[in-house]
C-alpha cells in the first residue's frame, strides 16, 4: 500500500493534503484513512525493529488531534499483533476529533496501555526500542511549550544516544510546508519519518533537513484523481533528456564556449575553481576573465584560457558573472556587458551584490527574461536577502516563497542554496533538491556550483535543466566524497571538482545503457 500510488518524487503543500483528503474522505467510510494511516505506522515500526535487531518495545506519543489518532490506531495493529506498546495522550480525551476518537477506543479494546502526558518523565525512563512521535502533523498552528516542549527535548536527547525515533507525517514542531521549526522553538529529530498521502516540502529544506531523518510516503491508496504535485524532489530523471552521450563526430566547438568573469585583485582564486569547475563538466573552450591581475595561465590547468575581464569578446559565450567580481567600476562595468550578452548566463555572488544595489541591472535582468535569454541565479540566502530587500531570517522562514518572488521579479531560473536547495523558475512548479550535506559548507563550493551550471548552459542545456543537474550533481558529489571519508570535515572545493565530472559521465553512461 505505501508508496505505489504517488511519483515518489512528487511534493505537495498542506493546503493541496487538506483538499486530497477531503476528497478522499467524502467517498470512504468514516476512520479509513486514518485505519491506513495507522497500519502503514505500524508497518514502519516493525521494519524499523526489525532492521535494527530489536524486538518492537514502542512508546508512542499522540496528541490531541488526528495525528495522534494515526499513532493510537498503530498502537492498536501492534497490540493487537501481540507486540509491547504504550501511548503518552496529551490532551482532553473528551475533545478528540471524531476519527481520533474512534482509534483511541479501538486502542484501548485491544488492551493498550494509555498513560495522560503528565506521566512523561517516568514513561521516557522506561526501558523501549523505539519512540513514535504522533503529537502533531499538518494542524501545528504554534511553537511546541511547556512539557511538550520538554518532553520533545528529552527525546531528542534519548535520540541522539540512538534510540530510533519515527515520526507521524511529520516531526512535531517542524511546519510541512517550510521546513522551519515553528516559532524557532523546538521540534522531535526523528530518525525515521512516515508520511502519509503524498510527501511534504518541510521534510526536505531548511530545519526539516535536520529533523526528519529517513522519510518515506505512505499514498494511503489514494490512487485516483490526485492534483498534480506542487512540487518535486530533484532527480536525474527531471534532467534525463539532456543527458546524452556525446557523438564521435563532434569537436572542441560542438560543447560551447564559456567565460568565467570575476577575479578582482585578491580575489582571482574564485573565478580559477569556477573555471576549472566548467573545463571538468564539459564545456568546449573555458576563458577565465581577471578584473584584477591577470594570471598567464593557470598551473594546474594550462587549458584554461586567461584574459583580462575588459578586452574578452563576451560573443557567443555564455557567461558566469560574480565570482570574486568585488564592487568597484571595473565589476559594475563587466557586469553591464554580461547582461547585455544575448546568450544564457549565470549571475552569482558579487554580481548578485551589484544586481541588488542597482535597479537599472536588476531591470536589465528582468529584460534579459522578456528577450528569451535565460538567466540563472545561483544565490546563497544573504544575496537572495538583498535582492529581495528583505531580511536574511525572512528568507529562510520560507525559502520556498523567497525563492519563487526572487524568479518572479528576475525573470529567471533561481537556485536558493543553502539545506535543500530550492530551484524556482516563473511558471514551474518548485523543486527541492535533496542531494548535499555540511561538506559543502566551505568557500569556494559555490563558485564550482557556478561554473558547473555554466559549462551545462554551454553544452546546450536549457536554463531550468542546468540548475536542476547542477544542483544534483555538486551535492551528489559531495554525499560520494563524504561516504569515502573525504568530509565532511575538511573537504575542499577544488575536491570537488573531479567527483563533478565522475558523477557527470557516470549519468550519462547509466542513460546510455541500451537493453
Ligand atoms: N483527517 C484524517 O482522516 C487524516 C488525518 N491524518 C493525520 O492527521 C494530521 C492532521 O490532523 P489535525 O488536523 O487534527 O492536526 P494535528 O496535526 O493532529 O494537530 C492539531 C491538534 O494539535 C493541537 N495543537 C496544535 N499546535 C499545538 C501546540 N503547539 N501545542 C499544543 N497543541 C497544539 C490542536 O489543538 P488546538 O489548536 O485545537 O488547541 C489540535 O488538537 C495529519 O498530520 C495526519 O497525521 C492522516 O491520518 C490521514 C487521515
Ligand atoms: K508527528
Amino acid at each position: 500500500m505505501t508508496t505505489s500510488a504517488l511519483p515518489s518524487n512528487a511534493l505537495y503543500t498542506i493546503a493541496r493534503i487538506r483538499q486530497i483528503e477531503q476528497a478522499a474522505m467524502s467517498h470512504l467510510p468514516p476512520g479509513s484513512l486514518m485505519q491506513r494511516a495507522g497500519a502503514a505506522a505500524a508497518r514502519e515500526v516493525r521494519d524499523i525493529c526489525r532492521r535494527a535487531g530489536r524486538r518492537v518495545d514502542v512508546l508512542l506519543l499522540a496528541g490531541s488531534g488526528n495525528n495522534g489518532g494515526d499513532a493510537l490506531e498503530a498502537a492498536a495493529v501492534l497490540r493487537r499483533g501481540g507486540m509491547r506498546v504504550r501511548v503518552l495522550l496529551h490532551g482532553d480525551p473528551a475533545r478528540q476529533p471524531r476519527d481520533a476518537a474512534a482509534a483511541h477506543a479501538r486502542a484501548l479494546a485491544a488492551g493498550v496501555e494509555i498513560h495522560p502526558f503528565s506521566d512523561w518523565q517516568a514513561q521516557l525512563e522506561r526501558p523501549c526500542n523505539l519512540v513514535v512521535d504522533g503529537l502533531f502533523g499538518i494542524g501545528l498552528q504554534r511553537p511546541l511549550t511547556g512539557e511538550i516542549a520538554e518532553a520533545v527535548q528529552t527525546i531528542n536527547e534519548i535520540g541522539a544516544a540512538r534510540l530510533p525515533v519515527l515520526a507521524l507525517d511529520v516531526p512535531s514542531g517542524i511546519d510541512a510546508d517550510t521546513g522551519t521549526v515553528v516559532g524557532g522553538a523546538v521540534a522531535v529529530r526523528a530518525s525515521h519519518t512516515i508520511t502519509f498521502i503524498g510527501d511534504k516540502p518541510g521534510l526536505h529544506t531548511a530545519d526539516g533537513c535536520d529533523h526528519a531523518g529517513e522519510v518515506r510516503v505512505a499514498g494511503l491508496d489514494i490512487a485516483s484523481g490526485l492534483p498534480p504535485p506542487d512540487g518535486m524532489l530533484n532527480h536525474p530523471g527531471l534532467f534525463a533528456a539532456c543527458l546524452r552521450p556525446r557523438a564521435r563526430n563532434t569537436h572542441k566547438g560542438s560543447f560551447g564556449d564559456v567565460v568565467l568573469l570575476g577575479g578582482a585583485s585578491g580575489m582571482a582564486g574564485a573565478v580559477v575553481l569556477a573555471a576549472r569547475a566548467a573545463l571538468h563538466a564539459g564545456a568546449g573552450r573555458t576563458y577565465a576573465a581577471f578584473i584584477g591581475p591577470v594570471p598567464v595561465y593557470d598551473d594546474a590547468h594550462p587549458e584554461l584560457m586567461c584574459r583580462a575581464a575588459h578586452e574578452i569578446d563576451l560573443a557567443r559565450k555564455v557567461v558566469v558573472a560574480g565570482p570574486g567580481m568585488g564592487s568597484g567600476e571595473a565589476a559594475r562595468a563587466a557586469l553591464t556587458a554580461a547582461l547585455k550578452s544575448p546568450m544564457p548566463a549565470v549571475f552569482d555572488a558579487d554580481a548578485l551584490n551589484l544586481l541588488a544595489s542597482d535597479r537599472s541591472l536588476m531591470q536589465a535582468l528582468a529584460d534579459r527574461g522578456n528577450l528569451q535569454q535565460p538567466s540563472l541565479l545561483t544565490p546563497h540566502p544573504l544575496e537572495a536577502a538583498r535582492l529581495l530587500g528583505m531580511k536574511v531570517a525572512e528568507v529562510q522562514s520560507d525559502r520556498l516563497a523567497a525563492a519563487r518572488a526572487l524568479a518572479e521579479s528576475a525573470n529567471a531560473v533561481v537556485i536558493l542554496k543553502g539545506a535543500g536547495s530550492i530551484i524556482a523558475a516563473p511558471d514551474r512548479p518548485f523543486v527541492i533538491n535533496p542531494t548535499g550535506n555540511p561538506a559543502l559548507a566551505t568557500g569556494g563550493t559555490g563558485d564550482v556550483l557556478a561554473g558547473l551550471c555554466g559549462a551545462l548552459l554551454a553544452q546546450g542545456w536549457p536554463a531550468h535543466e542546468a540548475a536542476l543537474g547542477a544542483a544534483w550533481m555538486h551535492g551528489h558529489a559531495a554525499d560520494e566524497l563524504v561516504r569515502k571519508g573525504v568530509g565532511p570535515i575538511g573537504l575542499t572545493a577544488s575536491e570537488l571538482i573531479p567527483a563533478l565530472r565522475l558523477c557527470l559521465n557516470q549519468l550519462v553512461a547509466e542513460r546510455s545503457v541500451r537493453p
